[in-house]
């Protein structure tokens, strides 16, 4: 028997099909519409989506129940309480990974495991996320941090969650695939999952660099990548630049998620003051400056990055910097008017 349509229960299924028919595949579809329309369940609703329009479960004998139980859990180890790493940004992540993957410029660069795998990677990227940083599990010596002695500690988590849920018979998503194909998804999930790691950053970023610079050396075509390393590289800086793609969806979207990270990033700093640690940067309710940082953001993180990727795939993501750039100047002004509204 086949699971209702997109894996969730709705009376507001025919606005769903129509939300996913006109915005699937298009750059700042509104991901808290879909969240209100799957009831709440924006993950399954999205992952079931995007393997029906990319026939994963006929190219991968997939179930689609197998689907629906698998996300289903998945969905529910994603804390719904998290104002920012929730199911909804999981949600926005694989379907702006889905949007970035449908680049003419890299169209046959992929095999379907490859693109398998990264869709699967971002579902599962930041499963059961506590809503606290890395330095704040390390800071509060907590169980996560022991576990994972200090190292990657969320990310580390984010993947373990995600393969133990694999292991219940009911949910095995990759049960037709061959042992080889299986362990070569494995470790591509790892690497992408490991690589969101923010102190990975600026090494993720200086080798997407190199990569565009010897595009432009070998005549423009990506075609050329032949080892795993390279193809990899992309694939990390890809489901990278989705986790960072707030500031570059349209305006209304990338505010709604400003206020919830801010809230996230405040309630962390609200538990800090309380244990007597020092609050982390942009954690502090009372002094934090919200444009300002996001503006910091944006020059220092997410628009080198975005640069990069832009120039990789060119011209395919110009209209995604320029939001990126509007978007900032959008912030800045803001920051300026406040600055002037203080000093009156
Ligand atoms: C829409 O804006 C953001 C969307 C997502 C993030 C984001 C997600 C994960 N991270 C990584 C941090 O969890 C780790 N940092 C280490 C430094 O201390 C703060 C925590 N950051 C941040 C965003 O803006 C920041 C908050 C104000 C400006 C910068
Ligand atoms: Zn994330």
């Amino acid at each position: 028997p086949l699971p209702p349509k997109f894996g969730v229960e709705t009376p507001r299924l025919a606005e769903l099909s129509d939300l996913f028919d006109s915005g699937l595949d298009q750059w700042g579809v509104d991901i808290f519409l879909v969240d209100e329309l799957a009831c709440h369940k924006p993950l399954c609703a999205v992952v079931y989506a995007i393997f029906e329009k990319r026939d994963f479960f006929n190219k991968f004998h997939i179930h689609p129940s197998v689907l629906v139980n698998y996300f289903s859990q998945v969905e529910q180890h994603y804390k719904q309480e998290n104002p920012y790493h929730n199911a909804i940004h999981a949600a926005d992540v694989t379907q702006s990974t889905h949007v970035l993957l449908n680049a003419p410029s890299i169209a046959n660069v992929f095999t379907e495991l490859e693109i398998l795998a990264s869709i699967f990677a971002c579902a599962i990227h930041d499963v059961n996320h506590p809503g606290v940083t890395n330095q704040f599990l390390i800071n509060t010596e907590s169980e996560l941090a022991i576990m994972y002695n200090d190292m990657s500690v969320l990310e580390n988590h984010h993947c373990a969650v995600a393969f133990k849920l694999l292991q219940e018979p009911s949910s095995n998503l990759f049960a037709s695939l061959d042992d080889i194909q299986r362990r070569q998804l494995r470790k591509m999930v790892i690497d992408m999952v490991l690589a969101t790691d923010m102190s990975k950053h600026m090494s993720l970023l200086a080798d997407l660099k190199t990569m565009v610079e010897t595009k432009k050396v070998s005549g423009g075509c990506l075609l050329k990548l032949d080892n795993y390393s390279e193809k990899m590289q992309i694939m990390q800086n890809m489901v990278h630049c989705a986790d960072l793609s707030n500031p570059a969806k349209p305006l209304p979207l990338s505010t709604h998620w400003v206020t919830r990270v801010m809230e996230e990033f405040f309630n962390q700093g609200d538990r800090e003051k309380a244990l007597g640690l020092p609050v982390s940067p942009m954690c502090c309710r009372e002094t934090a400056n919200v444009e300002k940082s996001q503006v910091s953001f944006i020059d220092f993180i997410v628009h080198p990055l975005w640069e990069a990727w832009t120039e990789l795939v060119h011209p395919d993501a110009e209209h995604i910097l320029n939001t990126l750039e509007q978007n900032r100047d959008h912030y800045c002004e803001l920051s300026a008017a406040k600055e002037a509204e203080s000093v009156k």
